[in-house]
């Protein structure tokens, strides 16, 4: 299996949680968020070096509770961007290795299992993704256009892409001043197709606002009776 560098978003403020620490540092079970996916992450060969772009203003708090934990891979702390996408733009060019996976610190309950399966996939780019229960329509005050919910997909990190490739369309659209959400979507509007889609978990959730940190703590507890 090829050699992989892993980005790990952790670039929140906290805006959006209404807390005044970054979300990635909020304790989940006793630990920093961040440290759950780092666990995961150290365990996995293939994953030769961590890199973690953060606001410069958290480089130091990061660097702290990384020395704290004690991780073996590799883990470089960078600044990183006014954007998600300048962030992941930055690590891009710090990373070494052929494959890119890119996943975010506030998705503590991915699994070691979803990170192999990704690295799997070997030189094809994949991404997580999600069938979409509800309804979503274009518009923001009026409706304006309606979408096909059987051809939506919930997208869901982690990802995985080539280095050079992702590199490439994140250097295109610096030039053309586009902005995406993430990477999978930057990936396809320069290579069109090429993105492989692997079936998500509920259980994935991104801890964005402050309900989503209650569902956490209750999903963290039905997670540690499943481990015994
Ligand atoms: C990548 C993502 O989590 C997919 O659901 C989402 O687009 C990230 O958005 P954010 O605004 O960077 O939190």
């Amino acid at each position: 299996m090829g050699d992989c560098s892993f980005i790990l978003l952790s670039g929140g403020i906290g805006k959006r949680m209404q807390v005044n620490i970054p979300k990635q540092f909020l304790l989940l079970g006793g630990k920093p968020i961040l440290v759950h996916v780092l666990e995961k992450i150290d365990t996995i060969d293939s994953i030769k070096e961590i890199i973690i772009p953060s606001p410069k203003e958290f480089i130091e708090k990061t660097e702290e509770i990384i020395h704290n934990y004690g991780f073996s891979t590799p883990i470089f702390c960078i600044e990183g961007g006014e954007t998600r996408q300048e962030s992941v733009y930055h690590a891009l060019k710090s990373a070494r290795f052929d494959q890119v996976i890119v996943h975010e610190a506030v998705r503590p309950f991915v699994t070691k299992e979803e990170f192999s399966h990704l690295i799997e996939c070997g030189n094809e780019s994949a991404t997580y993704g999600l069938d979409i229960p509800f309804t979503v329509l274009e518009g923001k005050n009026f409706i304006e256009n309606n979408l096909v919910r059987d051809q939506l997909i919930n997208i869901q990190l982690p990802q995985k892409f080539n280095r050079k490739k992702l590199l490439y369309s994140h250097e295109c659209a610096r030039e053309e001043n586009l902005e995406f959400t993430e990477d999978a979507s930057l990936y396809f509007h320069y290579f069109k197709s090429d993105i492989k889609v692997l079936k998500g978990s509920d259980y994935n959730i991104k801890i964005t606002k402050p309900v989503d940190r209650k569902i956490a703590e209750v999903l963290y507890k039905e997670y540690i009776l499943m481990e015994g």
